[in-house]
């Protein structure tokens, strides 16, 4: 029998709905806690509350906190995997963040639900089966953190929340999700390439997003680059190019030697240095920008936070990147 560990963190699964005033909010009993009755004689399952905090509270350091947990808990004891349930408006980027953080050969699945425990047709009991499916699964290991909602298994790194509400909105626009959970079984369809891990102890360094329009000026980068930031995320326009007026700003931003790194505003696709032209990609490159493929801009900050940990070095920076 598979022995999985889940660990939950709070967010809707782990709410209920007041059916007078429609609010949802923490309840003060685990709405799933009954998961091991309903497994029992299948999945061994042991069960943490660590966290009982809606994900617009989840900080980088609760992030640090659960991939330590999830390292400590599996020193103590041989588990065949581990699912996490957490908040969907930020689970991506605690589990990007522990897809950087651990080192497991073992599956590790993060769920949530988009209606609340007891709201109709409530996704959260069914999502955390699927998740156990997927934890217990042999094929799972090796593939880095998995999220894992309404029957499809995203990678973290690619994994994004498009909907505020359907209980589809996990979608992975570049790639599509690499393998689907059915009522019986659990099927991958793509292969996963290299997967890096960041043995950081701290997460402490300050990193701010900003994301580019157009007729944007230099004034917001001024302002973050005078509230000392150690890194700057921008999520420019199109193939990775910014308007010509933010120039001077982000010249002054490199020169006192603050790393930025560009990610594109658009759902899919890659930036590249192509435009020649005044704020053109090619210009970006020249400057000393960073070109993060294949990241959202809050994936990005969280790589740029954990690289910060382990070096100030621009060129050593630039190849975590690449
Ligand atoms: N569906 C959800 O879990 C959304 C909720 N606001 C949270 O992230 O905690």
């Amino acid at each position: 029998m598979k022995r999985i560990l889940i660990i939950h963190t709070g967010g809707t699964i782990s709410m209920k709905e007041d059916k007078e005033t429609g609010e949802v909010n923490t309840s003060s009993r685990h709405p799933l806690e009954e998961i091991s009755t309903v497994l029992q004689g299948r999945v061994e399952i042991e069960d943490d509350i660590l966290f009982y905090l809606p994900s617009p509270h989840i900080r980088p350091d609760h992030m640090l906190k659960l991939g330590r947990y999830v390292h400590e808990k599996m020193a103590k004891r041989n588990y065949d995997g581990v699912v996490i349930t957490h908040g969907t408006d930020t689970l991506e980027e605690t589990a990007y963040f522990l897809d950087l953080f651990l080192q497991t050969r073992k599956p590790v699945v993060v769920t949530g639900a988009m209606r609340s425990s007891n709201e109709i047709g409530a996704d959260g009991l069914y999502n955390l089966l699927s998740a156990i499916k997927v934890a217990s699964c042999d094929e799972a290991q090796d593939k880095g953190v998995l999220v894992v909602m309404n029957d499809e298994i995203h990678t973290a790194k690619n994994v994004t929340k498009t909907s505020t509400s359907n209980v589809a909105t996990f979608q992975s626009p570049q790639y599509g999700p690499i393998g689907i959970t059915t009522k019986s079984d659990v099927f991958f369809h793509h292969k996963m390439t290299r997967h890096d891990s960041y043995p950081i102890q701290n997460i402490g360094k300050r990193v701010s997003l900003i994301k580019a329009y157009a007729g944007m000026d230099g004034d917001l980068i001024d302002a973050v680059r005078e509230s000392r930031v150690d890194g700057l995320i921008i999520e420019a326009l199109g193939q990775g190019n910014l308007p010509p007026e933010t120039m001077e700003a982000l010249e002054r931003t490199i020169k006192e030697g603050i790393p930025v790194v560009l990610v594109s505003r658009c759902y899919q696709g890659i930036v590249q240095d192509t435009y020649g032209y005044p704020g053109g990609g090619r210009q970006l490159r020249n400057m000393g920008i960073i070109f993060a493929n294949g990241l959202t801009g809050p994936k990005a900050r969280i790589k740029l936070m954990v690289a910060l940990e382990m070096t100030a070095n621009m060129t050593e920076l630039e190849h975590m990147f690449s």
